[in-house]
């Protein structure tokens, strides 16, 4: 069984992903994928440079995620741009992950794809997990993991659909605003629920 699961910035997608994975689960990560397709070399990073200049380059040739972060999570057609360039092959090396893990027997796969809804990729699963907590936490949580500012987390919130939105699509709603042995719970009944144990 294959299911997606997405949320909103830093409501916990890779802390529930990861409490999947400890008990069996198969994980497929946009981000990772994300990473690996601008590494030096690629044509993604290329078309990227191209757009944005060679300014989004450390000087070994890696890209300088926090200055593309500064420039796409301030102007809205700067990230359109970045999506177009960069989502066809996140798209691609996701699937073909998602499948390759299924065929090797996972019970469960996990697609972790934060920008799931804003992609429209739900005819992609037939059932999403949701992982939830309210934009205030989002906002705290992401300001002190990534030591933002209240502006620029509220700039990367405004990135993405509202997670009230996301919680009323979806199949399966994890609550994540209370504490870690809460969540485990919630993670613990849905496998269960499909069979798993
Ligand atoms: C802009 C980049 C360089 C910033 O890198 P940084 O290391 O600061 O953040 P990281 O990649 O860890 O992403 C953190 C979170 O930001 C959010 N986010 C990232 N990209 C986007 C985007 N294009 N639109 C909205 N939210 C985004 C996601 O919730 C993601 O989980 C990087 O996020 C990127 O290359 N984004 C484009 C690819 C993409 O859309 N990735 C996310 C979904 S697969
Ligand atoms: N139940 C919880 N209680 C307290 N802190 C938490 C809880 N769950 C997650 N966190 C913390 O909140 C932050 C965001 O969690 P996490 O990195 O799992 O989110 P994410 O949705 O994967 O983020 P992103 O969208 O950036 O990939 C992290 O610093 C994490 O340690």
């Amino acid at each position: 069984m294959i299911m997606g699961l997405t949320g909103g910035i830093a409501s916990g997608k890779s802390t529930v992903s990861a409490m999947f994975v400890n008990r069996g689960a198969g994980l497929v990560d946009a981000d990772v994928i994300a990473r690996e397709v601008m590494l030096p070399g690629s044509g993604v990073l290329e078309a990227a440079v191209q757009q944005f200049g060679s300014g989004i380059l450390q000087v070994d040739g890696t890209l300088n995620r926090a200055r593309l972060g500064e420039i796409v999570f301030r102007d809205p057609v700067a990230r359109e741009q970045l999506n177009a360039i960069t989502h066809p092959a996140i798209r691609q090396e996701t699937n073909r992950q998602m499948h390759s893990l299924e065929s090797a027997g996972s019970a469960l796969v996990i697609v972790d794809i934060p920008l799931l809804y804003e992609s429209g990729l739900e005819t992609m699963f037939g059932q999403i997990i949701v992982v939830y907590v309210p934009r205030s936490m989002q906002l705290t949580r992401l300001m002190e993991r990534n030591s933002l500012t209240l502006e620029q987390a509220e700039g990367r919130l405004k990135a993405q659909m509202d997670i009230e939105l996301k919680r009323r699509r979806a199949d399966v709603v994890i609550d994540n605003s209370g504490g870690l042995a809460d969540t485990e719970r919630q993670v613990a009944l849905l496998w269960d629920r499909l069979g798993l144990s």
